[in-house]
């Protein structure tokens, strides 16, 4: 057709991807274009070709093939073809003949598609302007990022989480009370800073046996995906650095604290979270740092967020304790003498918070009482200024609700290792279940009896039995089993120790058991110490009862271990029993059973209290039944009356394991032996403990419950995630975009919706595969938590995100064309509806997303340029509008070419006036945060030489390059749809 001449550029109208074609040749039959970008020719009869003529106006940015660019101005054509004239990038007048465009020009903004007649179905620009208001306001939900998880809504958790993940670099110790949490409130953390953009990657450190554990929880309840790292893996990648591999790397402690060449390599690589699990294990001293705490200490110092967790953080020792929080926070914690002074001064401190709540009042005694209580522990100005707040009676309820927090705030974090530190108890927590504890009492055999009565009668005995055994001080003496397989000569020709130990028969007999106290019907959890212990006393069940359970132990691998894990979990056909030894359970999960077995006791409190916290765990049910076989007469006795009568171990934890293990654990290894000594040692051990309880209760604890969970800021996340489960635009947006993206879903009853890929899925989504099953997924919470086999659907999974990121980041629905019957209005007049969106260009280290999202601006314009967007909202207009045929949108399109572009201009200076409020706004928000932390920074500044002026300095560019950057803040447009009205006669 004489449309077309050779050099004219054209775009393919289905296939856009192609780029700018040139026209090769053309007669009256064919026409063949080159798409020079991606080396494709193709042939169109020339009547049908599906082919859009390229013709740029005032005000277009062209490329051309030199690569310069021009803003056009005008243009002429010669001989057919069109000769662009503007300005170039250095301001001079020029020309552009359209055969020298690049071939790479890209069509996907929504301005250059809509005039090269590029329309996208109207429902899909429906969707995207419909994505682009979901995406701002979820981003802007203060509980954006653990909502999504499918966990329990528990107040302490959501408080932790939410105050460590809003930090710029969050360095914590999550040190609260076995089981209460702390995977879950690193999965909470992890996941908010990965969907929040502030992280991309994270290395999380593990014990060997709880990698599975880790793996399994992150996928099922965060639906994070993380790849397991170890030798072989790490091998398999030959010279590549194996911690490319990638963005989330869970790898085993074990592993990587034993090998100097995979700790280089995991330095080497860019990391923005490192999560150390059991950190209690990472042990320093002044003398010398464990090979896990160095290897921590150096990656530590060049991550930037750094979460350690521990269940008892001062298992190895105060020092130890301080020094990984030193790792933490190194400006805050540079002194352990320091340290240790601050600890006295904490009931003080306590005591003021406390004072600070019923403050403020008139000038009557008691508040003054209590103003003078928060005195005493002050003296930097703005807490003092703060001070002044709250008495003042002339400042309103809001001011002095501010004043407290930031008070209370300031005193946390000053004194106590309040920013650095949450540790939630049990007892404050509230709703655990009842610990019973069950002794049986049982002889001691002649074989133990001997050996401990000659250590009775001979006091040099022991170090003979030491060095003959091998074993360790007082090991020896609380592992009778131990004693027994060391001193024998012949291990082929002697009775193993399970043959004659009453230990073993007992616990047979309860297994026979049906009764109340009987594990005939239930599950039961087995610890002994020793790994040693551990697989004799398995032996012993098969070989003496037939009875079956598997063994789990830090000698296992990892598959061994969780194929152990998992046999007992399994409610159908499992085991009933699984022995554990000590180390090999730390930190796994057991709450679905309810009796403990102690075989022997630990040494240390502690441990202890990790023992029963396998099954005193969130999720436990019932009452915790502890079982223990006592040896009458033997050490181990005089330890279980230590424990019991000392401390009440058993009743509840306490925290104050480690304290009582460092005053009198030398004490307690030699009273093992003798009745006197001990009661002796217990009277003292109860008197540190009872005076210990005070004084927590009071100081140090006291301030640590205070930080680590406030209720009204706990309540308030758990507000904001329960308006997100209940938000009815979800399913709505659910099912527009499922339907869109070609995904099926089926009721299945219930709440339940299974999802299917159809045949015209576009491209594969997370969890659908095209000819593959799908996923049943739900929207309720309690659903998905009562189901594991079942999804949960929130903003934030992983496939909404994916789609609404497939659409945001795409050109998707970008452009549109739709019908508009309106009596009032005369037929064939068109209206356009601009959306514009904030693009805020800024180094991804700025995090500037956290004060401003992408934020839309909608105008709407009628043919003659009026401005109708508050006249006529775009759900009101949305849902009038009627679809219609692509080739008949591209002639309306070319029809009104010139009107349509003078009309986007028009557009983009209504919407430029919208952006200074935006820009303001988010410039307060960045404010607010900002200079907070520089106030906190500064104060502690004076309280703490060892914060330093770069740091300060750090922060205050900081804030100046996100004031730049807020300010350089421009919009763009969007997506545009072009709305044609019709008369009634079209209907
Ligand atoms: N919010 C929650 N919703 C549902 N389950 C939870 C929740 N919090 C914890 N749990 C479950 O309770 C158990 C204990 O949680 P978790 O493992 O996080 O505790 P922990 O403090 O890390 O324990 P440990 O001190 O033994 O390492 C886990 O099985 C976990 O899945």
């Amino acid at each position: 057709m004489s449309d077309f001449s050779p050099g004219q550029r054209w775009i393919s109208d289905g296939e856009a991807e192609l780029g700018l074609g040139t026209i090769l040749s053309c007669d009256a039959r064919s026409v063949t274009v080159l798409f020079g970008a991606s080396q494709e020719t193709r042939t169109y009869s020339s009547r049908q070709a599906p082919l859009t003529r390229v013709a740029f106006g005032s005000g277009d940015r062209i490329q051309s093939a030199d690569g310069w660019q021009m803003r056009v101005d005008d243009s002429k054509e010669v001989g057919g073809l069109i000769v662009y004239i503007g300005e170039d990038d250095q301001g001079e007048l020029t020309e552009l003949p359209e055969a020298k465009l690049a071939d790479t020009m890209q069509f996907d903004q929504a301005r250059d598609r809509l005039l090269t007649g590029q329309v996208d179905r109207n429902d899909w620009f429906d969707l995207r302007f419909r994505t682009l208001h979901h995406f701002h306001r979820i981003e802007q939900n203060p509980a954006l990022g653990l909502a999504g998880p499918r966990i329990d809504l528990i107040p302490h958790q959501l408080y932790i989480a939410d105050e460590v993940s809003r930090r710029h670099a969050p360095r914590v110790l999550l040190a609260d009370e076995v089981g209460l949490g702390k995977t879950i409130e690193a999965g909470l953390i992890l996941h908010r800073l990965l969907l929040t953009g502030r992280a991309e990657r994270a290395l999380i450190l593990v014990p060997a046996s709880l990698c599975h554990q880790w793996l399994v929880e992150l996928l099922r309840r965060f639906a994070l995906e993380v790849t397991l790292l170890d030798e072989q893996q790490s091998q398999a990648h030959g010279a590549a650095n194996p911690f490319e591999a990638g963005q989330l790397i869970l790898a085993s402690q074990d592993w990587l604290f034993a090998n100097p060449h995979r700790q280089a390599q995991a330095l080497a690589c860019a990391w923005d979270l490192l999560i150390v699990d059991e950190a209690h294990h990472l042990d320093w001293s002044e003398e010398q740092a464990g090979p896990g705490y160095a290897c921590v200490g150096r990656l530590a110092a060049e991550i930037d967020g750094v979460l350690l967790l521990t269940a008892t953080p001062e298992q190895m020792g105060l020092t130890s304790h301080f020094a990984r929080l030193r790792l933490l926070d190194p400006d805050r914690y540079h002194s352990l003498e320091r340290f240790r002074e601050e600890e006295q001064g904490y009931v003080q401190v306590a005591e003021a918070i406390d004072a600070l709540e019923r403050l403020p009042g008139s000038s009557t005694g008691g508040d003054d009482a209590d103003r003078e209580r928060v005195a005493a522990v002050i003296d930097e100005p703005d807490s003092l200024a703060l001070l002044d707040t709250l008495a003042n009676p002339e400042a309103g309820d809001s001011q002095h609700a501010a004043a407290r927090s930031q008070l209370r705030e300031a005193l946390l974090d000053r004194h106590g290792t309040g920013r650095v530190m949450f540790r939630n108890s049990r007892r404050h927590v509230g709703g655990f279940p009842e610990r019973r504890l069950h002794l049986a009492p049982l002889a001691l055999p002649s074989p133990y009896r001997r050996v401990l009565r000659k250590l009775e009668r001979d006091e040099d005995y022991l170090d003979e039995l030491l060095i003959e055994t091998g074993l360790d001080h007082p090991d020896v003496l609380i592992y009778p089993d131990a004693m027994y397989q060391a001193l024998t000569d012949d291990p082929l020709n002697e009775e193993p120790w399970w043959q004659f130990d009453p230990r073993v028969s007992w616990l047979l007999e309860r297994l026979a058991d049906d009764g109340e106290q009987g594990f005939a019907n239930d599950k039961v959890l087995v610890i002994a110490h020793g790994r040693d212990t551990a697989q004799g006393l398995a032996e012993a069940l098969r070989v003496l009862g037939g009875f079956h359970a598997p063994v789990f132990h830090e000698g296992l691998s990892l598959v061994e271990r969780d194929r152990a894990a998992a046999a007992f979990a399994d409610d159908e056909d499992g085991c009933r029993a699984l022995i554990c030894s000590e180390i090999g359970s730390e930190g796994r999960n057991f709450q679905f059973c309810r009796h403990l077995v102690m075989f022997d006791l630990p040494q240390h409190p502690d441990q202890l209290e990790q023992r029963i916290g396998r099954l005193d765990r969130i999720g436990q049910r019932h009452a915790i039944e502890i079982h223990v076989p006592v040896l009458e007469g033997s050490p181990g006795e005089r330890l279980l009356r230590w424990y019991r009568e000392g401390m009440e171990a058993f009743s509840a934890p306490h925290g104050e394991g480690n304290a009582l293990f460092d005053a009198f654990g030398d004490a307690l290894a030699e009273a093992l032996l003798d009745d006197e000594s001990l009661d002796e040692l217990i009277a003292e051990t109860r008197a540190l403990f009872d005076s210990r309880l005070a004084e927590r209760d009071a100081g140090r604890n006291r301030l640590l419950e205070l930080n680590a969970c406030r209720p009204g800021r706990a309540e308030a996340v758990a507000d904001a995630i329960r308006e997100l489960d209940e938000d009815r635009a979800l399913p709505r947006y659910l099912d527009q975009a499922l339907d869109i993206f070609g995904v099926d879903g089926q009721e299945l009853g219930g709440g339940l919706l299974h999802l299917q890929p159809s045949p015209q899925m576009l491209d594969g989504l997370p969890g659908l595969v095209k000819g593959e099953d799908g996923f049943t997924a739900t929207l309720s919470r309690s659903r998905a938590l009562a189901r594991d086999d079942v999804q949960r659907l929130s903003w934030e999974h992983p496939l909404l995100r994916e789609m609404m990121g497939r659409i945001l980041d795409g050109t998707m629905g970008n452009t549109a064309l739709a019908l508009l019957k309106h009596p009032a209005i005369p037929a064939g007049r068109i209206m356009t509806e601009l959306v514009f969106r904030t693009h805020c260009p800024a180094p991804r280290r700025l995090h500037v997303n956290r004060f401003l999202p992408p934020t839309a601006v909608r105008v709407l314009l009628d043919e003659s340029g009026a401005v109708l967007t508050d006249k006529i909202s775009f759900t009101g207009l949305s849902k009038n509008l009627q679809k219609v045929k692509k080739a008949m949108a591209r002639d309306l399109i070319r029809s009104r070419h010139d009107r349509l572009r003078e009309l986007l201009t028009q557009g983009e200076l209504e919407a430029d006036r919208e952006l200074p409020s935006i820009v303001e706004a988010a410039q307060v928000r960045m404010r607010e945060s900002l200079d907070g932390e520089l106030a906190r920074l500064t104060a502690l500044a004076r309280l703490n030489p060892a914060v330093r002026e770069e740091e300060l300095e750090a922060l205050r560019h900081e804030r100046a390059e996100l004031d730049a950057a807020i300010d350089g803040t421009r919009l763009r447009l969007d997506a545009v749809r072009v709305i044609v009205t019709v008369g009634e006669e079209a209907r």
